[in-house]
This record gives structure tokens, sequence and C-alpha cells, in this order.
């Protein structure tokens, strides 16, 4: 089963980037194209009947699966970033991560008002990410109540902490214990 081949190929690094935590590593996934197809299916597969209107990735690693699914589902693709990587005028907005704290920004022309947005990652832990980038995303007038990610972590909570904040979450596999 797809699902099953998927989480096989994640890789879990122990006391990484810091001791306690266990790093789930999609980039193994990447690394295997029965792996990677059946992410990028499985996300298509879930979400074609919503006809979104554009695809939001985070970065880094919400850009590797957000971007081929963008072209699977015939929708554009815009990136989140880090601060002072995008070109053109952005909004900013900070969030708390497992490990830290971090800003996130869009360029304020890549959503219209009334746009239906898909947020993609590949990690759900405490759903900080998704939320400040659901922030941005509604703060240009975009509609999103969806989020899809390779992994979760339901043990740290972000499944919940996104339904209060209006999200619902499709996860591939799930990690529990961490
Ligand atoms: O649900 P959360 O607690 O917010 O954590 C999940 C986020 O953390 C990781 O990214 P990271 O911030 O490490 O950035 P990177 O992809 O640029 O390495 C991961 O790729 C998610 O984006
Ligand atoms: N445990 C974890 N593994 C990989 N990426 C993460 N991002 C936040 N927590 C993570």
């Amino acid at each position: 089963m797809s699902k099953e081949l998927i989480k096989d190929a994640v890789t879990t690094i122990v006391d990484y980037p810091k001791p306690g935590i266990l790093f789930r590593d999609v980039t193994s996934v990447l690394q295997q194209h029965d792996a990677f197809q059946a992410c990028i299916d499985l996300l298509k597969e879930h979400h074609v009947e919503h006809q979104f209107d554009k695809i939001v990735g985070t970065e880094a690693r919400g850009f590797l699966f957000g971007a081929p699914l963008a072209l699977e589902l015939g929708v554009g693709f815009v990136p989140v970033r880090k601060p002072k990587k995008l070109p053109r005028e952005v909004i900013s907005e900070s969030y708390e991560l497992e490990y830290g704290t971090d800003e996130l920004e869009i360029h304020k022309d890549a959503i219209n008002p009334g746009d239906k947005v898909l947020m993609i990652d590949d990690l759900l832990a405490t759903g900080g990410t998704m939320i400040a980038t659901a922030n941005l995303i509604r703060r240009l007038g975009g509609i999103v109540e969806y989020a899809g990610f390779i992994i979760s972590l339901p043990d740290i909570g972000g499944e919940k902490r996104l339904l209060e904040a209006g999200i619902t979450s499709y996860c591939i596999c799930e990690f529990e214990g961490d």
C-alpha cells in the first residue's frame, strides 16, 4: 500500500537538530521515485474535488511537494519564504517552531481576494508554521480551510491547533510517540 511505502521511506534521525528531537527526514522519500510519486498521487486524489485556485508551499520542504502538486492540479504555486528571500513587496508573520521561532513572508500580489488556497508542507508538528502561513493568506483576502502534509506527529497536537484555526488537515503518514 502506498502509504506504507511512504512511511517506510521516511528516515528518523535521533537528537537532530537538538537533543530530544526525533527528526523525521522526508528527503529520503524524495530519493525514491515510487514513494515521491505516491505522495503527489495521494495529495492529488484527496484534494482534486475542491477546485483550489492556488497551492501555497512553505519553505523549504513545502516547495518540494507543493509545486509538483500544483502542476498536477493545474493551478498556480505560491512560495511562502523565510525573511528577506522574496524580491517584491511582502507581508510578514512571526511563528513558533517545535524548536525555536521564525518569521515567514509572502508576496503581496501572490493571492487575489477570494482565492481558494490549499497549503502544503512536508510535516505537521505544532502547526505553528501552517497557522502563520494561513494568517498571511487570509491577510491578503485568500480563503484557506485545508492543509496537506506527508508526515504528522500527532502527539504534538498540530491537527487540533489547525482545526481551532478553521483548517482541516490531511496527513499521509503518522509517527506516534514523538
Ligand atoms: O508544525 P510546526 O511545529 O510548525 O513544524 C513543521 C515545520 O517545521 C519544518 O520546517 P523548518 O521550520 O524546520 O524549516 P525548513 O523546511 O526550511 O528546514 C517542517 O518542514 C515544517 O515546515
Ligand atoms: N520532528 C521533526 N522532524 C522533522 N521536521 C520537523 N519540523 C518540526 N519538527 C520536526
